[in-house]
């Protein structure tokens, strides 16, 4: 975890819901429109029940996309298999799942040692609790707001205490949700603490998505200034 530095907010989009054919194209849009980061979602068909893209299409978007900050939502079984190579194509965070793998300090190890940032997520039924053992040796941790595996879902509200709890005993870490993040729901989020935001079919299916971005941006840093 950063030392010294209050959490700053950050709008992620999540391409999910984009037209995959145009991955690098849909990515560019989001960073000219303001994007701080993009939230890159892998999913295995194992770990949730749908599959997206893996390393090697990674590897092709980072020459288009020469200098974002690629957040990799881990959504996979067993992620310590794919540190190395998602590294070496570009990734800049490498985000598990607490609950994909038995060897949490072994898989942020890895990451570490591949030169990314860590970042740790947990699903809804997953207690929050689970962090504090790994807080000093991560960057970054990941509330979901919806069961991982498809954008476009409905935002679970009641997962807002366990940003709650992260935020009042960590007040520089950051704090990533994702789930059905709207500007109808980012003020729960942002009154929680959250300060990594991301939005998938809001931001993506917008006829504006500079404007809806910077919704987001508006009212996570007005609530975060409390903090
Ligand atoms: O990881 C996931 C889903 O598993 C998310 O990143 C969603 O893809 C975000 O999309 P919306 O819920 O905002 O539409
Ligand atoms: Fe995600």
């Amino acid at each position: 975890m950063s030392q010294n530095t209050k959490a700053t907010c950050k709008i992620g989009p999540s391409i999910l819901s984009a037209d995959l054919s145009q991955l690098a194209d849909v990515c560019n849009n989001m960073m000219d429109n303001g994007a701080d980061f993009l939230h890159l979602d892998v999913m295995d068909g194992h770990f949730v029940p749908n599959m997206t893209f893996g390393h090697p299409i990674v590897k092709c978007l980072r020459k288009h996309v020469p200098n974002a900050f690629f957040d990799m939502h881990m959504m996979v079984d067993n992620p310590q298999n794919w540190v190395e190579d998602m590294a070496s194509s570009g990734a800049t965070q490498y985000t598990f799942h607490y609950e994909a793998t038995e060897d949490v300090d072994g898989c942020i190890r890895k990451i570490r040692e591949a030169g990314m940032k860590v970042g740790m997520g947990i699903k809804p039924g997953t207690p929050v609790e689970v962090f504090d053992q790994y807080i000093e040796k991560i960057d970054m941790a990941l509330i979901m707001t919806v069961e991982p595996g498809f954008g476009g879902q409905k935002f679970m509200g009641d997962m807002m205490p366990k940003i709650e709890y992260l935020r009042k005993k960590y007040q520089e870490l950051d704090i990533e949700v994702d789930g059905g993040v709207s500007p109808n729901t980012i003020d729960q989020c942002a009154n929680a603490g959250a300060n990594m935001i991301v939005s998938g079919t809001a931001v993506v299916y917008a006829d504006d998505p500079r404007q809806v971005m910077n919704k987001l941006r508006d009212v996570c840093n007005e609530k975060l200034s409390r903090y």
